[in-house]
């Protein structure tokens, strides 16, 4: 089933001569459980092709689908409680509360939409990530992997059909950003959640199922990966 689809999708800022085109009529598709990574210069529309997807921002023209629904139709509020319960976001910055721990942390999107804690899926996810002898430190006494561990931690405690990250090893040396791609991956096989990665780097890119390349706010390539 295609998880995702893009259609047509712009982006437009500013207008006359400060007009940018941040996206330009982008079409894809995701199928479900793919880990697809999207590579492009900076500047070249990756955050806001990220952040249309996640319903973060709203596009100029054309349609975004979640699981067969146009996420554009839908209200602010229900917008929002719909990208709570759908959507794993994960950022370079990793935006942890720091006088919460981090089982606090991990936790806290569950309780912000007054859902019930289920507390097996939330141990499998805190060990599958190598956190458990972790849950009481706060955040600042970890290093900079283990914090990005705690964020993706945070993003699939919840059980989002879609994981969005962008850039999530942009802030880690590069035998972390391995480790933390990894975990990534195995993390979707095991719960088949769909990823979708923005990247610069050509050799994190090589981890995820397919490549997608992004210039001047338009595709140019959709590779697959071996
Ligand atoms: N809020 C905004 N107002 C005006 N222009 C914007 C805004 N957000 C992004 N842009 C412009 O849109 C284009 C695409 O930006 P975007 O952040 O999506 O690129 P990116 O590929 O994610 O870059 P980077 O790798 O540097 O994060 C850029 O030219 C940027 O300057």
């Amino acid at each position: 089933m295609k998880i995702v689809k893009v259609k047509n999708l712009k982006k437009y800022y500013g207008k006359d001569e400060n007009l940018v085109r941040a996206l330009d009529g982008i079409n894809f598709e995701v199928e479900e459980g793919e880990f697809v990574c999207v590579i492009g210069t900076s500047g070249s529309g990756k955050s806001t092709l990220l952040h249309m997807i996640g319903g973060l921002d709203r596009p100029t023209d054309g349609n975004v689908l979640i699981n067969n629904k146009e996420i554009l139709k839908l209200k602010d509020d229900e917008l929002t409680i719909f990208r709570r319960r759908e959507i794993g976001f994960v950022f370079q910055q990793f935006n942890l509360i720091p006088i919460l721990n981090v089982y606090e942390n991990i936790v806290l999107p569950i309780e912000l939409d007054g859902n019930k804690i289920d507390k097996n899926h939330v141990d499998l996810v805190i060990k599958a990530l190598g956190l458990e002898s972790k849950i009481y430190n706060l955040p600042n006494n970890l290093s900079g992997g283990q914090q990005q561990r705690v964020a993706i931690a945070r993003a699939l405690a919840t059980k989002p059909s879609i994981v969005l990250a962008d850039e999530p090893t942009g802030n880690l040396d590069s035998k972390t950003s391995q480790d933390v791609m990894g975990l990534l991956k195995t993390m979707s096989q095991r719960f088949n959640q769909t990823i979708i990665m923005i990247t610069h780097n050509e050799e994190i890119s090589q981890m995820a199922n397919r490549v997608v390349r992004i210039e001047d706010g338009k595709i140019i390539s959709k590779a697959v990966n071996e």
